[in-house]
C-alpha cells in the first residue's frame, strides 16, 4: 500500500480531489505563473512516485501509474471546480451576459483574438446581449462611451491588464509597462522626441523615404498586369522610416532597397499575434515562450537590440533621432535606462510605429481605390496644392487640405489596428455607465464597435465616406462623437506616435496621387482581401492589396 493509504487509510483519490478543491482557492486567489504551474505538476507527480516506490514499494510502472492518476484527479477536480466558481453566482461577474464557453475559460476569447475577427465578433455579441458582454471569465467589454474617460482619459484612469506583459521578454518598455507611475516616468524619456518642432524636424528624412518609394513602386510590378503587392511594399516603406527617425544614420533597414530576407516584418506579425491572443490567458503565454515558435517571434526584438547597441556604439545617430532621447544623449546628467529596458523600447518603436502606419496606409489605398469620385476630388485638391510632384512637400499648405485630412482620418477610423484596449478595474471597484464592475476585472471599450456605431458615427457608420469630416458633412443628420473614435486611444496611455503617423500618412499619400494614377490589379480578389483582414494591435493582411501604378505625366 502507498505512504498517502498507509499514513492516512483514506482513498487517495479523495486526497487528489481535496487537494484540486484547495488548489482551486490557491490559483483564484494568488494567480500563478503558467510555467511555475505546469513545473508544481510536475514536481507533485515526481514526489508522488517517490514517495509510492520507497515507502509502498510499488513496481515502477504501478509508481509511475499511481503518479499520474493522482496528479490528473487534482487537475480534473480544478478544471471543473473552476467552471463550477465561474457560472455560479459566487463568481463577481455572474449577472453580466456573454456566451457560456467565454464565461469558462478565457482560451474562448484568445481563440477569437487569434481568428483576427474579434473586432467583428465583439459587435455581434454587443448586438445580442448589450451594453455589457462577459467576453472571458473574468473580463467585460463595455459598448458605451461613457466608459471612455474612467477608463482611459481620465486622471484616475485605470492600469493595463496583463495583456500586456510580453512574454518570456526581458526588460520593460513604454507599451508594456501596466502602472501608470511608473509609465509615466518612462514617458518623460520618449516625449521630446514627440514635440511640434521635433516632428518638423523629421519631415525631411519622411520625406526621403517617401521619395524612395515613388522611385522603387514601379521596380515592384510583376506579370503581365504589372501588379504590385502593395501590402508589402507598404510594410517595407514603413519598416525603412521608422528605422531612419529611430537610429539616424547608424540604420540599417533598407527593406525597401534589400527586401526583408530575415523575415523581419513576419517576425513582428508573429510577436503581436502571440501577444494579442496569448495575452488573453498570460499563463498559457508563460508556456509559449519555450517553443521553437518563439525564436522567430523574436527576431524583431532582436534587431531592435542590435540597432540600438550599434547606435550607442558608432556616433553616427543624428542629434535628433529616437535613439538619442533613449539613450539619455540629451541630458548627460540624466538617470540612464537599464541595457534590457533600452533594447525592448528600441524594439517597440520600430514595431509601434511600423505595422499600424503600414497597416493604415493601405485601407487608404484601398478605400480610395474602390471610391473613384472620392480618388478625383482628393487627386485635383492635391494637384492644386502642390503643382510641381517632384518638389518638396510643404508641411503648412498639407496639414490644411481639407479632404485629405478627411480621407486620413476615415481610415484611421475603419483601419484601426487595436481590436481592444484592456485595462484592470482598481481596487475597490467602479462604477462604469452606472453598473458597479468589481475589482481587479478587465475591461475595455471595443475600438471597432464603437466607431462603427450609429450612435457614434452616422450616416452609414461602416462605410468609407470621408466627407462626414468635411464642414457639412454627410447632410443635417451627420454625426461623429469625438469619445467613440479610439484609433489611438485617449490619456496617458494613448498612442505617442499619432502626429508622426498622421504627419508620415498625409506625406505619402500626397505623393503617391501626385505621382502615379493608381488602379487596383485585375488580378485583386476583393472578397478575399476583405476575409482576409485579420485585427489585431496591428493589421495582418492575409491576402494583398495588388494594384497598378502607371506615372503621371
Ligand atoms: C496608424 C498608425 C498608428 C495607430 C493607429 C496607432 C495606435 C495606437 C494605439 C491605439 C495605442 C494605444 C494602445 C493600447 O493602449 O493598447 C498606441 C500606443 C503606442 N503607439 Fe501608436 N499607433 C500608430 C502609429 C504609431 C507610430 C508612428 C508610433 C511611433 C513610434 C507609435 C508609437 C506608439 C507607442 C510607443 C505606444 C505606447 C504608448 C504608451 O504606452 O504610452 N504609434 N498606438
Amino acid at each position: 500500500m502507498s505512504i498517502v493509504g498507509t499514513l492516512t487509510e483514506t482513498d487517495p483519490r479523495l486526497l487528489a480531489i481535496a487537494g484540486g478543491v484547495a488548489s482551486t482557492f490557491y490559483i483564484h486567489k494568488f494567480p500563478m505563473r503558467g510555467d511555475h504551474a505546469l513545473l508544481s505538476e510536475v514536481a507533485l507527480g515526481a514526489l508522488l512516485y517517490v514517495v509510492d516506490r520507497s515507502v509502498g514499494g510499488a513496481s515502477f510502472t504501478k509508481a509511475v501509474g499511481f503518479a499520474i492518476s493522482m496528479v490528473a484527479i487534482q487537475f480534473l477536480t480544478v478544471v471543473g471546480a473552476t467552471v463550477a466558481y465561474r457560472l455560479s453566482p459566487l463568481h463577481p461577474l455572474y449577472k453580466f451576459p456573454g456566451p457560456i464557453l467565454n464565461k469558462i475559460t478565457s482560451l474562448k476569447l484568445a481563440a477569437l483574438v487569434y481568428s483576427g475577427k474579434r473586432y467583428l465578433v465583439i459587435k455581434e455579441m454587443h448586438r445580442k446581449y448589450g451594453k455589457f458582454v462577459r467576453t472571458g471569465p473574468n473580463t467585460l467589454s463595455i459598448n458605451s462611451i461613457k466608459a471612455v474617460a474612467p477608463l482611459y482619459s481620465s486622471s484616475t484612469s485605470f492600469n493595463k491588464s496583463k495583456a500586456y506583459i510580453p512574454g518570456g521578454v526581458q526588460g520593460h518598455g513604454l507599451f508594456f509597462i501596466q502602472d501608470r507611475e511608473e509609465h509615466n516616468t518612462r514617458k518623460k524619456l520618449w516625449a521630446p522626441a514627440f514635440t511640434p518642432s521635433a516632428l518638423a524636424s523629421y519631415k525631411p528624412a519622411i520625406e526621403k523615404r517617401v521619395d524612395q518609394l515613388i522611385e522603387v513602386l514601379p521596380k515592384r510590378a510583376k506579370g503581365p498586369h504589372g501588379t504590385i503587392d502593395f501590402t508589402e511594399m507598404s510594410a517595407h516603406w514603413s519598416y525603412d522610416v521608422m528605422g531612419e527617425l529611430a537610429y539616424g544614420r547608424a540604420n540599417k533597414i533598407e527593406m525597401m532597397e534589400e527586401g526583408d530576407p530575415k523575415g523581419y516584418v513576419e517576425s513582428g506579425q508573429l510577436a503581436t499575434i502571440a501577444w494579442e491572443s496569448l495575452g488573453e490567458v498570460p499563463s498559457l503565454f508563460d508556456l509559449a515562450w519555450y517553443l521553437p515558435l518563439a525564436k522567430s517571434m523574436s527576431a524583431l526584438e532582436k534587431l531592435g537590440e542590435n540597432m540600438i547597441v550599434n547606435r550607442a556604439k558608432s556616433n553616427e545617430g543624428n542629434s535628433n533621432d529616437l535613439a538619442s532621447h533613449l539613450l539619455g544623449e540629451h541630458d548627460p546628467s540624466a538617470p540612464k535606462l537599464k541595457a534590457e529596458d533600452i533594447k525592448v523600447d528600441s524594439f517597440t518603436v520600430i514595431q509601434a510605429g511600423s505595422d499600424t502606419t503600414a497597416g493604415v496606409l493601405i485601407f487608404v489605398l484601398y478605400f480610395l481605390l474602390r471610391d473613384p469620385e472620392s480618388y478625383a476630388r482628393l487627386q485635383a485638391e492635391l494637384d492644386q496644392a502642390f503643382p510641381e510632384p517632384d518638389a518638396p512637400i510643404n508641411l503648412q499648405t498639407l496639414n490644411r487640405l481639407p479632404f485629405l485630412g478627411a480621407v486620413c482620418e476615415e481610415s484611421f477610423r475603419l483601419g484601426t489596428p487595436f481590436g481592444g484596449l484592456p485595462r484592470i478595474v482598481p481596487q475597490g471597484g467602479h462604477v462604469l455607465d452606472d453598473v458597479f464592475v468589481p475589482e481587479g476585472t478587465i475591461v475595455g471599450v471595443p475600438p471597432w464597435t464603437t466607431q462603427t456605431s450609429p450612435e457614434n458615427v452616422y450616416p452609414e457608420p461602416e462605410a468609407f465616406r470621408p466627407q462626414r469630416w468635411m464642414p457639412g458633412g454627410l447632410g443635417p443628420e451627420n454625426k461623429i462623437v469625438k469619445q467613440g473614435i479610439l484609433s489611438f486611444s485617449y490619456g496617458p496611455f494613448a498612442c505617442i506616435g499619432k502626429s508622426l503617423a498622421q504627419q508620415e500618412l498625409r506625406l505619402v499619400t500626397t505623393k503617391l496621387l501626385l505621382n502615379y494614377h493608381l488602379k487596383l490589379s485585375p488580378e485583386f480578389d476583393n472578397e478575399k482581401f476583405v476575409a482576409g483582414i485579420d485585427n489585431m494591435r496591428a493589421t495582418i493582411f492575409r491576402y494583398p492589396l495588388l494594384i497598378t501604378a502607371e506615372r503621371r505625366v
